[in-house]
Parts: structure tokens; sequence; C-alpha cells
């Protein structure tokens, strides 16, 4: 099983780092510029299943090919690769907006093509995947997809009309959590914690939540009805923060997000 992944920055590299962390298949990482292939090589030089190519290399290599360049960029590596991409495989573009319809008129007939929506806690195998496949995919090439993204976390196959949705509640989320930590530990600090205990703090806070989110499958709402004693501290603090009308605040967001996403 060869997998090729075209973009190694922020996203790329985060899936790169999951799958070689934890995964046992070859992983061609693409470069566009030899300065770029000689960062990566050095950068990677102890993960053995690691290669840098070109991107007709892996084109013609690769069995499953993640796309992870900003989307304008999508469009002119497809058409440098068309040409070298092998009948049955898979092209997955994990770029915002890039539809189905954009995918099927850049590939050539006999690959596949699937529409996904990644997230950077891929880096350390907590990330999620939302997949969107075209019409003509079989089941096999879809479950080769998940498989191929097991190291880097969860997957979860949607239409692609809710790709928008997914990026709001997924892809863009976990910025979302990183801001909140981001004012607490301002907040924290403030009440006198060293930064980086608040730091530990509130990222373990955020961990534990998260895990008891996933792990016990429990509304959220009951979870935080368990944290909130009757006239106790965390009811002190949720009535300021619905008093400063959080629920709207991320109403509105996940609005914004997937409107931009769609
Ligand atoms: N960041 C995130 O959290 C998420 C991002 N995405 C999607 O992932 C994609 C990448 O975003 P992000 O990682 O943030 O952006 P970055 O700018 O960090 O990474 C893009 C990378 O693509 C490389 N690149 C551009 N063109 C080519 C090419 N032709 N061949 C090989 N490599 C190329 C760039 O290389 P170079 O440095 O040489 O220019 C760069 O390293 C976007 O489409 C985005 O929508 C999706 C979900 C989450
Ligand atoms: O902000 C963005 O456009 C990308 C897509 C989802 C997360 N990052």
């Amino acid at each position: 099983m060869t997998t090729a992944i075209y973009g190694v920055g922020a996203m790329g590299g985060a899936i790169l780092d999951g799958l070689t962390a934890h995964g046992d298949g070859e992983v061609l990482a693409v470069a566009r510029t030899p300065e770029r292939a000689t960062e990566l090589r050095e950068r990677y030089a102890d993960r053995p299943a690691v290669e840098v190519v070109d991107a007709s290399t892996a084109a013609a290599r690769a069995d499953v090919h993640l796309v992870v360049v900003k989307p304008y960029a999508v469009a002119d590596l497809l058409a440098q690769v068309r040409d070298s991409l092998r009948p049955g495989s898979v092209v997955v573009s994990l770029a915002l907006g890039v539809s189905l319809a954009d995918l099927a008129a850049a590939l050539p007939d006999g690959v596949a093509a699937v529409r996904g929506m990644p997230n950077t806690p891929a880096r350390v195998g907590q990330g999620m995947t939302v997949l969107s496949p075209a019409a003509d995919v079989t089941d096999e090439q879809l479950q080769l997809v998940r498989d191929v993204l097991v190291p880097t976390g969860a997957t979860l196959v949607l239409p692609e009309a809710q790709q928008g949705a997914a990026t709001a509640m997924s892809g863009s989320a976990p910025a979302y959590f990183y801001l909140v930590v981001e004012a607490m530990v301002d907040a924290g600090v403030a009440q006198g914690l060293s930064r980086s205990d608040a730091l530990a703090l509130a990222g373990q806070a955020a961990r534990g939540a998260g895990a008891m989110l996933v792990e016990t499958g429990a509304e959220a709402a009951l979870l935080r009805a368990q944290v909130t004693s009757p006239g106790g501290s965390t009811a002190a603090a949720l009535a300021r923060l619905e008093a400063h009308g959080v629920r709207h605040a991320l109403a509105d967001a996940v609005a914004a997000c997937a409107e931009r996403a769609g």
C-alpha cells in the first residue's frame, strides 16, 4: 500500500506525521522544489517509510493520493499529474471548497475521486476526516481510504452537501478550542498562575472534556450539568459566559464557517 501526500504544509505535515508515527505503509511526500525536497528529507530522515519524490513519480506509484495543497493550487497540480495517475487509484482532495465536480473535471476516467475534510489533530492520531465519495467510488476504494487514514484518527462518511457544516464542526473546530484555551491561559495568569501551569491545567481540562464526550457518548449538556454544583463556582462561571453571549457567538461562527466552506 503506497500513499502519496501532495503538499506537506500545516495539514499535509500533520497527516504525514500521523501516518508515519502509527502506520506501516510506504508514504511518498511530494515536494515541488529541490530546496523543499531537501528540507523534507532532512526532517523525515528518521522515518524510513517516507520517501520524498516529485509529483509525477508519486502519481505513477501511489494507490491513494492525498491532495493537501491550498485550494487554488489543486487544479494546476491535478493537471500536472493526470497523465501519470494509474487507473483504479483514488484521489482524495482535502482542500477547502474543491468539489467532486471540480475533481471529476480534472481527473481521467478510471481514477476515483473523494472529497474530504481533515483536521490537524491527525498529527497525534486524534484527527477526524469527513469523506464524501463520488458516486462511482466502490465500497472497496472507500474502505481503502478509511484504512489508510486510521493512524491519523477517525473518519466519517457524509454527503458532499454536508461538507460545509462538517468543516465548521470539525476541520476548523480545533482553532475554536485553541482560542478558548488561549483566553483561559491569559485569565489564569491574571489570577496569579504561571503561564506553564495555566496551560497545563487548561490543556488537560480540554483533553479530559474531549475524552469524556467521545468515550461516554453523552450529551454535552449532561456532562456540563455534572460539573455544575448548585450555587457553586461553575454556575457562577457559566452565568457569565451566557451573559456574554457565548452560545450566540458560536452559532454565528459555525454559520460563517459553513458558508465559507460549502
Ligand atoms: N490547516 C488546516 O487545519 C486544514 C487545512 N485543510 C486544507 O489543506 C490544504 C493545505 O492547507 P495548509 O496545510 O493549511 O496550507 P500550507 O500553506 O501550510 O501548506 C500547503 C503546502 O502545499 C505545498 N504545495 C503547494 N503546491 C504544491 C505542489 N504543486 N506540489 C507539492 N506541494 C505543493 C506548499 O509547499 P511550499 O511550501 O513549497 O509552497 C505547502 O507546504 C488547504 O487546501 C486547506 O483547505 C483542510 C483541513 C484543515
Ligand atoms: O481555514 C481553512 O480554510 C482550513 C480549512 C479548515 C481548516 N483550515
